[in-house]
């Protein structure tokens, strides 16, 4: 299966996740520039892809300012800076940045050891995830609920929280999969509808605000979500709607659980009160396909992420194992 995100020849080549679900094309990116573009436009996005643009991005550069040290790290904290919440794409830059001075091949092997890296990591974190909700869950087939996109859109390749779903579904553990549509960009209408329809897994498409609804009727029996950045006490950020999330499961006494690679986890912050969230156009929630919903001097708050508290989670789980959570 294609990676989401791949080097070819002089360009990062990415599955142009803005195109989805209605084509399946990709973009050719050779410059820093274009990288950026995309990934300010979520034409490729999820924590581990971004990790693993921000390492690429920055071998392009090192290939292209050679001895220019000082072009290459400019470039570097533009890549780093392009959306601030998911810890990997700053971390897919340092990791990568740190060969410079060994020169721009070493920069770009090692940009290539992130991508080799991340699928390995996905399948074993989202393989210890689906363990731990077997024990935990006793009602087979499972009903599972997930929020935004954390399948192979969202990584190198595999993905997390879906990661969890493949690997439960072959087994025949799956009932179907409820998927938040994720406002206001419609990463679960768009993107998850598309992987779980691909993979054959049964699921229905539900507003986000008809979650704690669909808990309540009894329709669920576990809830499973990706994440951008998972501070040092197990607080998370994911995309926004997490939060409410984690307050129904925990209202109707159902487990909730995050799976990523450990490039998620950011242990220099204490807790969730530290992380940035990035904080998007006001056009994503005045506008719906291109037409304007809400009066032309509409103010807006539109945090793409928000922080849900370590004691709403059931576990963390990471291909390092199960994190100690508050
Ligand atoms: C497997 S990480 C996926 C994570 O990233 C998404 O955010 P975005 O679509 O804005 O890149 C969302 O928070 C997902 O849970």
């Amino acid at each position: 299966m294609r990676r989401t995100i791949d080097w070819d020849e002089d360009a990062v080549v990415i599955i142009d996740q803005c195109a989805l679900p209605g084509a399946f094309s990709t973009l050719r990116l050779r410059t820093v520039d274009e990288l950026i573009d995309a990934i300010r436009r979520l034409a490729v996005r999820g924590a581990p892809a971004l990790g693993a643009a921000g390492a690429l991005g920055t071998a392009m550069s090192a290939l292209r300012h050679g001895a220019d040290h000082a072009a290459v790290e400019a470039d570097a904290k533009r890549l780093a800076e392009a959306r601030p919440t998911a810890v990997n794409l700053s971390w897919g830059v340092r990791r990568a940045l740190a060969k410079l001075p060994e020169g721009g091949q070493a920069v770009l092997v090692e940009a290539k050891a992130v991508l080799d890296e991340d699928e390995t990591a996905n399948r074993q974190a989202s393989a210890r995830a689906a363990e731990a909700i077997l024990d935990r869950c006793a009602r087979r087939p499972l009903r599972l609920l997930t929020h935004c996109n954390a399948g192979r859109l969202a990584t190198v390749g595999w993905g997390t929280a879906l990661g969890v779903v493949w690997h439960l579904h072959t087994a025949g553990h799956v009932e179907y999969v409820f998927a938040d549509e994720t406002r206001p960009l419609l990463q679960g209408a768009r993107l998850t509808a598309w992987e779980l329809a691909q993979a054959g897994v049964p699921y229905r498409v539900l507003p986000d605000s008809a979650a704690a609804t669909a808990m309540a009727r009894g329709l669920i029996d576990c809830v499973v979500v990706g994440a951008d950045r998972i501070a040092a006490n197990g607080d998370v950020a994911n995309k926004i709607g997490t939060y409410p999330l984690a307050l129904a499961a925990a209202r109707h006494g159902l487990p909730f659980f995050v799976v990523a690679p450990e490039s998620t986890v950011d242990r220099t912050l204490p807790g969730g009160e530290h992380i940035v969230i990035e904080e998007r156009s006001a056009a994503e929630v005045t506008e719906f396909g291109g037409r304007r919903v809400a009066p032309d001097d509409a103010a807006v708050f539109n945090p793409a992420f928000d922080v849900t508290p370590a004691d709403l989670i059931t576990a963390v789980v990471t291909d390092q194992g199960i994190l100690p959570l508050a």
